[in-house]
């Protein structure tokens, strides 16, 4: 469905520094109707690799193949229409603020050139459905909570009914709580609807709940790839360092170091802002108290139809 052939995508260089390798030669096949993960710390190059899919942002090289047609060979034209193939979401929502939520998702529509308003107002209204939000559909995005904002980014994407979505750390700015609610929309999306799903994480414990297959990427390459099952195998080991730090225990890869622990409270969708900073070394693992995995909470909340 998704075939990457030896991509790689480098940005130029700031004065007198070498230019940055964000994606180094990965090739990568991704099964229709299948979740993978690509995992790794900050900088690996996951955003760059996942924005090369739908050529937000171009390869410096190589080939991308979606649904058999090779996007890196279309002109401009024909990119914009394959396109329609492909939804995104992102960690910060990207809702227009002066916007309804209807006239949010209906947007995607007008953009990918629907003309008829009728059409646009019943699909956006199918759209919300399948999220559970259509209650949400008169208000404007800054009356709901993050994990809410997320649901009306899934029902944006799907709205021009996509055969892939790409989810660009779609949880990170939410607690697990949230998480686990719109987890269980993304399992429901690639299951009810045939959905291939790409997931770009820094927690390990998103990939356990939802990939089929996960990609461990590390200064711009796939270092290492396995069937997500695998880790729920006792005893089982990447091969790599880096894969077994991000497996290891304790690792839902906190980014703060665990310095601001936060109980999640059962109420849940309350978004609040995720705390940017530097991730840990490898050979440094986080200090402090242990955030709650999410494997914990995910278990606490029912994840019906969930994949594991
Ligand atoms: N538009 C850009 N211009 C210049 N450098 C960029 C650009 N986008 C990304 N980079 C650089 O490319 C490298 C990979 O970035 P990318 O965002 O793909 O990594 P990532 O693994 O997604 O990180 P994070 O988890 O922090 O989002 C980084 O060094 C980043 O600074």
């Amino acid at each position: 469905m998704i075939s990457l052939r030896h991509v790689s995508t480098s940005f130029p260089a700031a004065r007198g520094k070498e230019p940055i390798h964000a994606v180094d030669d990965v090739s990568l096949e991704i099964p229709r109707g299948s979740i993978q993960g690509i995992i790794g710390f900050s900088g690996a190059g996951k955003s760059t690799l996942l924005r090369n899919i739908n050529l937000l942002e171009r390869p410096t090289s190589g080939e991308v193949h979606v649904g058999g047609v090779e996007l890196t060979a279309l002109d401009d034209e024909a990119l914009r229409r394959a396109r329609h193939q492909i939804g995104m979401i992102f960690q910060g929502f990207n809702l227009v603020n002066n916007l309804t939520v209807a006239q949010n998702v209906e947007l995607s529509l007008k953009f990918a050139g629907e003309k008829d308003r009728r059409v646009r107002r019943r699909r956006a209204a199918e759209a919300l459905e399948i999220v559970d939000i259509t209650d949400k559909a008169k208000v404007y995005p800054a009356q709901l909570s993050g994990g809410q904002k997320q649901r009306v980014a899934i029902a944006r994407a799907l709205a021009t009914r996509p055969e892939v979505l790409l989810c660009d750390e779609p949880t990170s700015a939410l607690d697990p709580f949230t998480t686990a609610t719109v987890l269980q929309y993304l399992a429901d999306v690639n299951r009810e609807l045939g959905i291939t799903v790409v997931i770009v994480t820094h927690e390990m414990e998103v990939i356990k709940a939802l990939a089929d297959h996960v990609a461990v990427m590390e200064s711009g390459r796939v270092v290492e790839q396995f069937p997500a099952r695998e880790l729920q195998r006792e005893g089982f080991a990447p091969h790599t360092s880096i894969g077994r730090y991000l497996v290891s225990d304790g690792i839902s890869v906190d980014r703060d170091g665990g310095a601001r622990t936060q109980a999640p409270t059962p109420s849940g969708d309350q978004g609040r802002a995720a705390e940017s900073a530097e991730p840990p070394a490898p050979q440094d693992p986080p200090r402090g108290p242990r955030r709650l995995a999410a494997s914990e909470l995910l278990a606490a909340v029912p994840f019906e139809g969930g994949r594991r």
